[in-house]
């Protein structure tokens, strides 16, 4: 049944138009146009014409004359395509499919036929509608999520008057009415709403019905007039998306009268009459065609003069998509028409449109929509639907499930890295630095991705790396794609590290307790030292009883949520560097209590000459009795740790018992150990009681040959301990500073790991890849590395001084490695940190310093000044003279200093400007190659990476030891 609006005419559909997102998304494109030559008509074949036009390809049409008619200039036209005489109607409808179902997609498209009468626009247009109709059908079923509204109109221009197809009552002649925002419509033009492709091929068929058609002597049925086919096609989402918006088209199908002669047609009357419009209007078509062509600025378009061209102006270079069949009748009698059917087509194929999407709002749909809403909203409120919070209970239940799902599944996974480490943990025993046969050094061992990093760091393995760590970037990535919890986990067994290295530092301590306990009984100094270590092993220990309340408490924290927020990870972390400063400015006092010791030590008492006779007298009773009492004492523990730091004082001892060197206990001063003689006080050096002067019950008598022996043997005891301890506590501050890097890096690989999950890296396939990749010797890495380093110390402006010092001391030891990868991750970072920050201010933060590619330039040129003063100081007037030749610097020149300094470390790429800038630039500072700067000093600053600036800055150049 034909649903009928009159009321509402295309006209007046209530919408408002839509911009997408960031402005109607316009797309140029030119007309579409393609040729179909029709097969010589059985009128033609009866008048023996000839067929003078041959499609040699897909694309191309060639008037090819009959012999006789040679005197005619060949031509050929090539079009978007070309379809023979035996092309099927499906073939052509290809060739403008597209444009057609573009109408679904909120774009309008036209398709019209063009050529003279009886070639065949019709029958081509009718197969063309038939199937665009089935394709829109067929789109719609297969795209269930949109509603579709098509609506049809229908309207003939005949003898330049408009007519409604569908409404014949409506007037023979309906005005044309210029709309500000849809342009020209049709006023009162009826817009019928379709059910179903067989009511539109329906309401065709009645447009068809209504056409003016009549007969010609070229045509049985020449249609004489313009017929256009309108479809509006809307379509929505469902509406319980709640989307408002909808893409709304127009798809018009236009078939065009045919121009003629009127010698051909034989026209006369009403023929001649139409005739006459009929040419007319298709003058004004041809006319803004060839406007078009040649630029839409080319001056004014006619589509004023006819109504055709009114109605059409959208689809002629608007906002459309247009495809033109033009059709051609073989037959050599119409080659004149024929030719100009084609001039037309080359015209038309320069034609530019610029359709865009059109989305609409319709106040009905919109209204509609709100009513709907409201109403429900309503319903809820006086009646809740059981059903419905059954249904919302039953969807927080399932959530609630599955959410526990998940948890159990952390939990889990946490429980098993848990013991994973409690079993590595078992099968690597804690190391005592008093019992363990290797070097403590050795006690940095790891598991996981920084495991193979640290055993390397031992030079136990043969240092190989990881090739994802063969350059930063996206090898980078995929190593940080660790998992979250791996990362906790590693920092976790940091810490469990690092607690240990307190525990080996609080050890140490003790035995230099007990070490130099023997000095209080006889030297002031020493005492003095003792009380001062005393308050420092208690501080150290109140240190390391803070660093223990928050692993505990972090223990429990990661048994609770695996996936505990990283950041907040390292802001612990930070918080906890304070505390590991601590332990470090302990150890740093602990050593230089050591060689205020050291300067105590009867040796060194002994070198001073002057001292008075007496007094030395009583200096060597004070260092011989302390000594003998210290070595009884510790003798034990010594013994028992071969390997502690003070293992160097094993084989004195040995060779002390050897010589059956005096033994006994402060506490208990008269017995002398089973099987040793019993011996009676004798007489000291100066012939006194060594027990009666000292008032000490507990003193071993002695030869005084024994006792000088005795003496020297201690002494020297002693002395080695000291170095061990010194040597130790020395070891213990570089492994601080490792554990230090280790942490670092962690937060590096948090850091990018947060980046790439904010940039959706797949990291599971990253890390498939990774595992794939081969390793590389440590040596090719570092020499990568090495060069990735320069080449971003030259980008990012970093401190020449901080290079040179970089440069010299990181020579390609695999223990380097993470010196190397944190200089090359911080680089990094800073690199990416100044190209986003480009030119503008970086932020104040604080007090915190920023940083800016200026800052870093200004900071630059200060050191070169600073260079340029020292090449004056440092280098006689012929060194300076030899560099200047050597490095291109005029003798003679201005600024001759600073001219040489700008040149230094400016070629990242020449391996000997560099070598030979690092030596000049250190000589320059007063440093040489691995000489007074240690390693350490490139001890990063542990910040908050939230922050990162800090990181950046993190290096203790010796710049800043300089105050530049
Ligand atoms: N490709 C074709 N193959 C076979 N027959 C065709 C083809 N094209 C047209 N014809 C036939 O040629 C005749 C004229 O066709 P048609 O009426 O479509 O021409 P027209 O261009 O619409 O003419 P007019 O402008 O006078 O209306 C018809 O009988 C039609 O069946």
């Amino acid at each position: 049944m034909t649903v009928k609006s009159p009321a509402t005419p295309a006209s007046k559909i209530d919408r408002t138009p839509v911009s997408t997102p960031g402005g109607p998304k316009v797309k140029e494109e030119k007309i579409v146009v393609t040729v179909r030559l029709r097969p010589l008509s059985k009128r033609e074949q009866s008048l023996k014409d000839q067929v003078a036009w041959e499609c040699i390809d897909d694309h191309t049409i060639v008037y090819k004359p009959p012999s006789q008619e040679r005197s005619i200039t060949s031509a050929s036209y090539t079009f978007d395509k070309v379809f023979g005489p035996v092309s099927l109607t499906e073939a052509v409808y290809e060739g403008v499919k597209n444009v057609a179902l573009s109408a679904l997609m909120g774009i309008n498209a036209t398709i019209f036929a063009y050529g003279q009468t009886s070639s065949g626009k019709t029958y081509t247009m009718r197969g063309i509608t038939e199937k665009a109709v089935k394709d829109i059908y067929n789109h719609i079923m297969n795209t269930p999520e949109r509603d579709f509204t098509i609506k049809i109109s229908g309207l003939e221009i005949y003898n330049e008057n408009v007519r409604d197809l569908l409404n014949v009552d409506s007037g023979r002649n309906l005005k044309l009415l210029d709309d500000p925002e849809k342009g020209v419509v049709v006023e009162k033009l009826v817009e019928e709403t379709v059910s179903n492709d067989q009511h539109l091929r329906h309401l065709i068929s009645i447009c068809e019905a209504q056409r003016q058609v009549g007969e010609t002597a070229l045509n049985d049925t020449s249609s004489r007039s313009h017929q256009i086919i309108r479809l509006t096609i809307e379509s929505t989402l469902r509406e319980n998306s709640g989307c408002v918006k909808s893409f709304v088209a127009s798809l018009n199908f236009v078939d065009l009268a045919g121009s003629e002669r009127a010698s051909q047609t034989n026209a006369d009357g009403a023929r001649l009459r139409e005739g006459c419009h009929i040419n007319l209007s298709l003058m004004t078509l041809t006319t803004v065609i060839r406007k078009l062509s040649v630029g839409k600025r080319s001056g004014h378009i006619p589509y004023r003069d006819s109504k055709l061209t009114r109605i059409l102006q959208h689809s002629l270079g608007g906002n459309a998509r247009t495809a033109i069949i033009c059709t051609l009748s073989p037959a050599l009698s119409h080659v004149e028409q024929s030719r100009n059917t084609l001039s037309f087509a080359t015209r038309a194929k320069e034609v530019t449109n610029t359709a865009q999407v059109n989305m609409v709002i319709s106040d009905k749909q919109l209204v509609k929509h709100l009513q709907k809403e409201v109403a429900r909203l309503e319903a809820e409120l006086r009646t809740p639907d059981p059903d419905a919070l059954s249904r919302e209970k039953d969807m927080k239940i399932r959530q609630m499930k599955m959410e526990i799902e998940e948890l159990k599944r952390q939990r889990d996974l946490a429980q098993s890295q848990v013991d994973e480490l409690r079993r590595q943990m078992q099968e690597r025993p804690v190391l005592n630095p008093f019992e363990s046969p290797r070097p403590v050094a050795k006690c940095l061992t790891f598991s996981g991705p920084l495991s193979s990093k640290l055993d390397k760091l031992d030079g136990k393995e043969p240092p190989q790396v990881d090739r994802t760590r063969n350059t930063m970037g996206r090898q980078t990535l995929r190593q940080s794609s660790t998992a979250p919890f791996t990362l906790m986990h590693e920092i976790r067994k940091l810490e469990q590290l690092q607690e240990q290295l307190g525990d080996e530092a609080q050890r140490a301590l003790e035995v230099l307790q007990k070490e130099v306990a023997c000095h209080r009984l006889g030297n002031q100094d020493a005492a003095e030292t003792i009380a001062k270590l005393q308050v420092e092993i208690r501080e150290m220990r109140a240190v390391k009883s803070v660093v223990k309340q928050i692993e505990v408490g972090d223990v429990v924290a990661v048994n609770k949520s695996v996936s505990a927020n990283l950041k907040e990870e390292i802001s612990r972390l930070h918080s906890q560097g304070s505390t590991i400063a601590n332990l470090e400015e302990q150890l740093e006092n602990v050593q230089k209590s050591i060689d205020k010791l050291v300067l105590s030590l009867p040796s060194n008492n002994e070198q001073s000459d002057d001292v008075p006779t007496k007094s030395r007298s009583q200096v060597k009773k004070k260092k011989m009795l302390p000594l003998s009492s210290s070595n009884s004492a510790n003798r034990q523990n010594l013994i028992r740790s071969p390997c502690s730091p003070l293992s160097s004082t094993r084989d004195v001892l040995e060779s002390e018992l050897e010589n059956k060197a005096p033994e006994g206990d402060d506490n208990k001063p008269n017995e002398t150990l089973p099987g040793s003689e019993k011996v009676t006080p004798t007489k000291s050096e100066d012939g006194g009681d060594i027990s009666s002067r000292e008032g000490t019950p507990c003193y071993h008598r002695s030869s005084s040959v024994n006792m000088k022996k005795m003496q020297k043997m201690f002494q020297k005891a002693a002395e080695e301990n000291v170095r061990s301890i010194r040597a130790y506590v020395t070891e213990l501050k570089e492994r601080v500073a490792k554990l230090q890097y280790q942490k670092q890096l962690l937060v590096c690989q948090v850091l990018e790991l947060e980046a790439n999950e904010a940039a959706g890296y797949d990291l599971e396939n990253d890390e498939g890849a990774t595992e794939q990749e081969p390793t590389i010797p440590w040596n090719v890495t570092f020499c990568e590395w090495r060069q990735q380093i320069i080449e971003l110390w030259d980008l990012c402006h970093v401190s020449i001084i901080h290079r040179t010092q970089f440069y010299l001391l990181f020579k390609g030891d695999p223990a380097d490695q993470i010196y190397m990868e944190v200089e090359l991750r911080r680089l990094t970072w800073l690199q990416q940190h100044l190209a986003e920050l480009g030119n503008a201010s970086p932020a104040h933060l604080g007090d915190e310093p920023t940083i800016s590619l200026s800052s870093s330039i200004r900071a630059l040129k200060r050191e070169r000044e600073f260079l340029a003063k020292r090449l004056m100081t440092r280098l006689t007037a012929e060194e300076r003279d030899v560099l200047y030749i050597k490095w291109d610097v005029a003798l003679d020149g201005k600024q001759r200093k600073h001219q040489f300094v700008n040149k230094l470390w400016t070629n990242p790429h020449d391996v000997k400007h560099i070598q030979e800038s690092a030596e000049i630039v250190a000589k320059l500072v007063g440093f040489c190659e691995g000489g007074n700067v240690s390693k350490e000093m490139f001890e990063l600053n542990f910040a908050l990476p939230a922050d990162k600036r800090p990181w950046i800055l993190g290096w203790n150049p010796i710049s800043n030891l300089l105050h530049l």
